[in-house]
C-alpha cells in the first residue's frame, strides 16, 4: 500500500525494503547484545536456561508494544538463544488453515514460529492455533458432506512467538494459550543513546555524545525512529562536510526535517492543534479525530496516540480524548478556563 505515510520519518511502521535490509544488518543477535527492555530481558533469560535445562521447547510468547520497539528483533534473538530455526510470518499473510498447516508443518522440533500482527489472524486460522499451541496437534476436515472426515496432524513441540501492537485486540482463549507474556516499553532515552552509538558504529559514522544524546531525545522512546533519524541526519552531516555528527547538524537537520523537540511531526501537531482549535482541547473521540485531520483510527491508535499519552500531551477519559495544560504549553496556545472545557 502505498501512500505519503510511507515516507514518514518518524513513523515506527511502513518500513520499505531497503530499510529491512538495513535493520537485519543492525539487528542484535543475542540478548546480551540487546539494548535497554531490562525487565523483559531479565524474565526470559530465566524462561530460556530454564528451557534448555529441561531440553524442552521454550513456552509460547506473546509481545506486544507500540510498533518499532524491536519485536521482531526479540523474536530473533530468543530462537538464537534457544539454539533453533525461526519461520517467520504475519497475521494478515496466513488467509486460511492450509497456509498455517503447510508452516506448521516445516517446523522441527523446538523451532520458534514468529507470527507478526497477531491480533490479525483470520477467525479459522486463529482457531486452529489453539490445539497447535496448546497439544500440539491440529484436526483438518475433509471431503464434502456425509464424506467429510477429519484428519489429524500431530506436530513437533515448538513454540509461537506472537507479535502485536494491541494486546486488547486478542480474543481471551489466544491470549490465555501463551505462557509468557512481556511488555514492551518505549526506551529510556540513555538506552537510545546506546543503540544511535551502536548503529553509528555498524555504519562507520563519527558522532558525539552530544548528538547522539539529541537524537535519542527526539526519537519518540524508539530504536526504529533513532536509527532512521540518524541515517537522515548523516546526509545533512556530509553535504555540509561535518566529519563528526554534532549537537549542531543534529538540531539543524530536525529542523529540515520537521521533527520538533519533543520527536513530534506534522500529524502530532495537526492532531494536538485540532483538538484545541475545533474541539477546546476535547474530551473528543478517536474516530471523529482521525476524520478530521483525513487519517486512519488504527494509524492514530498504534502509532501517534500511544507516544502523546506516554509524555502526557493528552489524556483519555471515558468521554474522549483531551489536551493536557502540558499539551497546551508545548503548543504555546493559552490553557481554556476549566468551565469552558466541559
Ligand atoms: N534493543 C535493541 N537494541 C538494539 N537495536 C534495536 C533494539 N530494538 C530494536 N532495535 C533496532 O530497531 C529496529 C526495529 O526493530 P524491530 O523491527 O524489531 O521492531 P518491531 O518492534 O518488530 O517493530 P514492529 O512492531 O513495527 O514490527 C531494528 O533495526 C533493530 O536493529
Ligand atoms: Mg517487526
Amino acid at each position: 500500500m502505498a501512500n505519503e505515510k510511507d515516507d514518514r520519518l518518524i513513523s515506527p511502521e511502513n518500513v520499505d525494503a531497503d530499510e529491512t535490509n538495513i535493520e537485519k544488518s543492525l539487528r542484535p543477535q543475542l540478548l546480551s547484545e540487546y539494548i535497554g527492555q531490562d525487565d523483559v530481558k531479565n524474565e526470559l533469560k530465566v524462561y530460556i536456561k530454564a528451557a534448555k535445562q529441561r531440553e524442552e521447547s521454550l513456552d509460547h510468547v506473546l509481545l506486544y508494544g507500540p510498533p518499532g520497539l524491536g519485536k521482531t528483533t526479540l523474536a530473533m534473538v530468543i530462537a538464537n538463544e534457544m539454539g533453533v530455526n525461526i519461520r517467520t510470518t504475519s497475521g494478515p499473510a496466513i488467509d486460511k488453515p492450509g497456509d498455517l498447516l503447510s508452516l506448521l508443518n516445516e517446523l522441527q522440533p523446538g523451532d520458534v514460529l514468529f507470527i507478526d500482527e497477531i491480533h490479525r489472524l483470520p477467525k479459522v486460522v486463529e482457531e486452529m492455533l489453539y490445539s497447535a499451541m496448546e497439544d500440539f496437534f491440529v484436526d483438518i476436515i475433509v471431503g464434502q458432506g456425509s464424506g467429510a472426515h477429519p484428519i489429524h496432524f500431530p506436530l513437533p513441540p515448538f513454540t509461537l512467538i506472537g507479535a502485536t501492537t494491541q494486546a486488547g485486540m486478542l480474543s481471551a482463549p489466544l491470549r490465555d494459550r501463551f505462557g509468557i507474556v512481556e511488555h514492551m516499553n518505549y526506551y529510556k532515552t540513555s538506552d537510545l543513546e546506546d543503540i544511535v552509538r551502536r548503529t553509528a558504529d555498524i555504519f562507520q559514522i563519527d558522532i558525539q555524545e552530544s548528538g547522539a544524546h539529541e537524537i535519542a531525545l527526539r526519537s519518540r522512546g524508539t530504536p526504529r525512529v533513532a536509527n532512521r533519524l540518524l541515517k537522515r541526519i548523516r546526509d545533512f552531516a556530509q553535504v555540509s562536510d561535518k566529519d563528526s555528527v554534532d549537537l549542531e547538524i543534529v538540531r539543524y537537520a530536525l529542523s529540515r526535517l520537521k521533527v520538533d523537540d519533543l520527536g513530534l511531526d506534522d500529524t502530532d501537531i495537526k492532531l494536538l492543534t485540532t483538538m484545541i482549535k475545533y474541539y477546546d482541547g476535547g474530551p473528543v473521540g478517536l474516530n471523529t479525530l482521525a476524520a478530521n485531520i483525513g487519517e486512519e483510527t488504527d494509524t492514530i491508535a498504534e502509532m501517534y496516540e500511544p507516544y502523546l499519552l506516554q509524555i502526557g500531551l493528552i489524556k483519555r477519559t471515558a468521554r474522549g480524548r483531551i489536551v493536557t495544560p502540558k499539551g497546551y504549553a508545548h503548543l504555546s496556545y493559552p490553557m481554556p478556563h476549566k468551565d469552558e472545557r466541559n
